[in-house]
C-alpha cells in the first residue's frame, strides 16, 4: 500500500534522507523510529505530497505521490506533528469544516462526523471549544479529523509527542484499533512506543534505514551480543583491560559506563559464558571486583547499538 524506492532528498547541498527504501502492506501497523534529525518527518512529507523528492519514488495505492500528488492525497489521512487545528471552534465545528474542506457532499457531513467522534472517543467534548482541550483530546480531535472520509492509509507524525502516560496509552490503544481497516504508518523517536504499538519498525539514522523488522525479532537478532558489567574496587585502564581479557574467548568489546574508570560494561559474544574468567582475572591482577552482573539489551539499547553500528561502519567506510 505504501511504496517507498530510493528516495533521497536534498535541502540545499545536505541530504537529509539517501536512498530510502521501505514498503507497507494494506493493513499494517508500522512503526517509523529514528532520533531528531534522522528524516522521519522529511519521507512523511513526501509521501503526503508536501513536496517532491530529489530522486527515488513515492507510491501510494500504486500512485505516484509528485505526479498523482491529488489522487493520493484523498487516499491519505494525514496527522502533521503540530496539528493544525482551529483552536476557536468547537470539536464538532470544526470536524464539519474538516469534512466539507475534503469534498465530503454536504448531506454526508452530519454522518461523517458522528462516526470519527466516535471512534476518537470525542463524544464527551464534541461541543467544547477546542482550545478548552486537554494535549490529549486536541491529538483526538487531529486524529478524528484525519479519519474523516475514511481514507485508507493514516500516517501519524510523532502521534504521542506531549501526551502524558495516561492519554499515551490512550491514543496508542486508537492507533492499534484502526490497523485492518487501514494501512497506519507512525513515526517516533521512542522506541517502546513503537514496539507496543506496531506489527513492523522500519529503522531510520542520519538519513538511511538501517534495520526494517518486527519489534520481537529485532531486539532477538542483536541479542547475539550480550552485556556483562562489572564494578571494581579500583579504577582500571581500558588498555589494561583489554590487554587482560585478551586471552578469554567471547569478549567483543570493552567499555567504561558512563565514563568512571571503575565502572565496564564488557560485550560479550552470545553464546559464551565469560563471567568466571572475567572475575578469576580481575581478582587475580588485583581489582577488586564489588559487582558483576549479565544483562540482556533492552529494545532503547537494542536501537543505539543499530544506531551505533551504523555510525561505526560509516565512519569505517570514512576511514
Ligand atoms: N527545510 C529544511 N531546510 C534545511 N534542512 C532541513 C529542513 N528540514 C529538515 N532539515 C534537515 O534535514 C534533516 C532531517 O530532518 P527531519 O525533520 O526530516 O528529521 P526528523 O527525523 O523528522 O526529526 P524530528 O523528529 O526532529 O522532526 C535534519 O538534519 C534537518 O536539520
Amino acid at each position: 500500500m505504501i511504496d517507498v524506492r530510493g528516495l533521497t532528498k536534498y535541502y540545499g547541498a545536505i541530504p537529509a534522507i539517501q536512498d530510502v527504501s521501505f514498503q507497507v502492506e494494506k493493513g499494517e501497523i508500522v512503526g517509523f523510529l529514528g532520533p531528531n534529525g534522522a528524516g522521519k518527518s522529511t519521507t512523511i512529507k513526501i509521501l503526503t505530497c508536501y513536496m517532491p523528492p530529489s530522486a527515488g519514488v513515492a507510491r501510494i495505492d500504486g500512485l505516484d505521490c509528485f505526479e498523482h500528488s491529488l489522487e493520493v492525497r484523498k487516499r491519505i489521512g494525514y496527522l502533521p506533528e503540530t496539528v493544525p487545528l482551529y483552536t476557536e471552534m468547537t470539536v464538532r465545528r470544526f470536524l464539519q469544516f474538516s469534512a466539507s474542506s475534503k469534498g465530503i457532499p454536504a448531506r454526508h457531513i452530519k454522518k461523517e462526523v458522528d462516526r470519527v467522534v466516535d471512534v476518537c472517543g470525542l463524544k464527551p467534548v464534541a461541543h467544547r471549544i477546542i482550545g478548552n482541550l486537554s494535549k490529549g483530546y486536541r491529538q483526538r480531535v487531529g486524529l478524528a479529523q484525519a479519519l474523516i472520509g475514511n481514507p485508507p492509509v493514516i500516517i501519524l507524525d510523532e502521534p504521542t509527542i506531549g501526551l502524558d502516560p495516561a492519554q499515551i496509552v490512550e491514543m496508542r490503544n486508537l492507533i492499534k484499533s484502526l490497523a485492518g481497516e487501514h494501512t497506519v504508518f507512525l513515526s517516533s523517536h521512542i522506541l517502546p512506543e513503537v514496539a507496543q504499538t506496531c506489527q513492523r519498525v522500519v529503522i531510520i539514522n542520519k538519513g538511511r534505514i538501517v534495520a526494517t523488522d518486527t519489534p520481537e525479532q529485532l531486539t532477538q537478532k542483536l541479542q547475539t551480543t550480550k552485556q556483562v558489567k562489572v564494578s571494581l574496587d579500583r579504577p582500571a585502564e581500558l588498555a589494561d583491560l583489554q590487554r587482560l581479557f585478551s586471552e578469554i574467548d567471547g569478549i567483543t568489546r570493552i567499555v567504561s559506563e558512563d565514563g568512571n574508570p571503575a565502572r565496564w560494561i564488557i560485550e560479550t559474544d552470545q553464546s559464551r559464558e565469560v563471567r568466571p574468567a572475567v572475575a578469576r582475572v580481575l581478582v587475580e591482577n588485583g581489582y577488586g571486583l564489588l559487582e558483576l552482573k549479565s544483562v540482556d539489551l533492552s529494545l532503547e539499547e537494542v536501537f543505539m547499538q543499530l544506531v551505533t553500528e551504523e555510525k561505526d561502519l560509516q565512519e569505517a567506510s570514512v576511514a
